[in-house]
């Protein structure tokens, strides 16, 4: 059965997805082994706007990257997308992408943004082919026109999962316009819930795979379903994902290098050295797969609050994990420079997050270190240059505001629309996160989310 998309009556809506920190098993998680990872205050918030019924056209409106481009949806490969033989049904479980669909996409991806330099351009193609691939997949020929419009607090390409929050976002948005879904609402069972979360993480799982090249789909998992997961790809079939629920506070600090990467260049180049030196890079991904198993078995007695042991163990694998990744060559001068910034006062362990070669590295610190000692290092990170983020881990998964409209009157009259042009024009992180941003206590009226409270911030 094919599921149109919802009617030019719809509400305009919003929906939110989290980045995320990988605190154990980045790059191994590629080749199956486990990794945790956590759900971060940074989200990414996706707004669409019907047209009316006569403008069939799909605009895609991506604040953070400068691209704006409209297309008419009669001029879309329907035909390639809906062959009988190939007709991907909403509810179709997709691990890999149809090179006929690709194909048949590019020339419409490339046409945006034609007088970029190249840089800039791939990364617009990326996020541009991730949506038509989606809207493809999911929607019909007989769709009325949208408006996609996303802004992200997120940094992108710096290992905080925003390609994944994108994908996320425009996964469910899809879905929810096709009526794949119900709710959330708060008193829906748990496991339809779940199943839900599931739904929308596998066809994020479609649109990492257009960014990406072969993600591990962790980060996905984890900005869908929020909070905080152990994850493992599996040679066959889903992933095994447990959902953490007594993830530790952690004293944190997470820095950017503000070294922009590209997380499928670094993927890339463990393969070869993968292929070039295959025994010992499978010993290396190996152990890495071993530390996140070993924090994992520390997790259920650790009170991380003033337990020296468990964070001391648990700083040891962080700097173990590091270490292993630089073996893999994913590290950067930008990144070793915060270790040793970190090292140097001897507070703490360091390792990169998310794919490396530039991007975040997070820092745990050691109990008991004073106030002043933290604030002093933060300076010289600001003096040479670093970004410094304050996260809480464990934020909530995939969200919706429905309709988007302000409830409580804060930031504009109780009732009235968050129209398309404020949305767009919100000043930055800051005022993105004023006047959506669902961290902010006031702005979360109205927001649902499939993910439940399993363990308290
Ligand atoms: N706010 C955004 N707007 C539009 N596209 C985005 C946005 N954020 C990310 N993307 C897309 O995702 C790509 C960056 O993904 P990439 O996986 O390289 O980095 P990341 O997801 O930030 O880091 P990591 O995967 O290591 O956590 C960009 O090139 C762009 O195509
Ligand atoms: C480097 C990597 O392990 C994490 C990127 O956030 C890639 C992946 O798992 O898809
Ligand atoms: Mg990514």
């Amino acid at each position: 059965m094919e599921r149109k998309l919802s009617s030019p009556m719809a509400p305009t809506f919003m929906v939110s997805a989290p980045g995320k920190a990988i605190v154990f098993g980045e790059h191994a998680a590629v080749y199956g082994k486990p990794a945790i990872a956590a759900a971060i205050s940074l989200r990414s918030y996706l707004l669409v706007t019907t047209l009316s019924k006569s403008r069939r056209t799909v605009q895609l409106n991506f604040r953070d990257i400068g691209l704006n481009h409209t297309w008419e949806i009669d001029t879309l490969p329907w035909n390639v997308f809906h062959q009988p033989s190939k007709k991907r049904f909403y509810s179709s479980v997709v691990d890999s992408l149809d090179s006929e669909f690709l194909e048949a996409i590019m020339p419409h991806a490339q046409a945006v943004s034609k007088h970029l330099p190249e840089k800039q351009r791939k990364i617009h193609i990326k996020s541009a082919t991730a949506f038509l691939y989606l809207f493809l997949s999911l929607g019909s020929s007989k769709s009325p026109g949208f408006i996609y419009t996303l802004r992200s607090t997120i940094p992108i390409g710096a290992g905080l999962g925003s390609s994944a929050s994108v994908c996320v976002c425009l996964s469910a948005a899809l879905l929810i316009q096709i009526r794949a879904l119900a709710g959330p609402h708060p008193d829906q069972p748990l496991e339809e819930a779940e199943m839900q979360i599931e739904h929308i993480n596998r066809w994020a799982f479609v649109g990492e795979l257009c960014i990406h090249g072969d993600p591990s789909g962790v980060d996905n998992t984890v900005s869908a379903g929020g909070k905080a997961v152990m994850f493992q790809r599996n040679a066959s079939g889903p992933p095994s994902v447990i959902r953490l629920t007594k993830f530790p506070k952690l004293p944190l600090l997470l820095v950017d290098t503000q070294q922009p990467r590209s997380t499928a260049i670094q993927v890339e180049k463990v393969k070869t050295l993968k292929t070039n030196h295959p025994e010992i890079t499978e010993i290396i991904l190996d152990g890495i797969g071993k530390i996140a198993t070993s924090a994992l078995e520390l997790m259920p007695s650790a009170d991380f609050s003033g337990n020296s042991d468990a964070l001391g163990h648990w700083g040891t694998l962080i700097g173990m994990n590091h270490g292993f990744l630089v073996s893999l060559g994913v590290s950067h001068p930008r990144l070793e420079r915060i270790r040793e910034l970190v090292d140097y006062a001897n507070i703490g362990w360091t390792k990169l997050t998310g794919a490396g070669g530039g991007g975040c590295a997070i820092t745990l610190f050691r109990p008991d270190i004073e106030d002043q000692t933290i604030e002093e290092l933060e300076q010289k990170f600001s003096a040479e240059g670093f970004q410094i983020y304050e996260i809480i881990l464990g934020a909530d998964g995939v969200g919706v505001l429905w309709p988007a409209v302000f409830r409580n009157g804060t930031n504009g009259k109780a009732g009235e629309e968050i129209d398309q042009k404020m949305f767009e024009n919100a000043d930055g992180v800051e005022g993105i996160n004023q006047l959506v941003g669902v961290g902010v206590q006031e702005n979360r009226e109205g927001w649902e989310f499939w993910t439940r409270d399993v363990f308290p911030r």
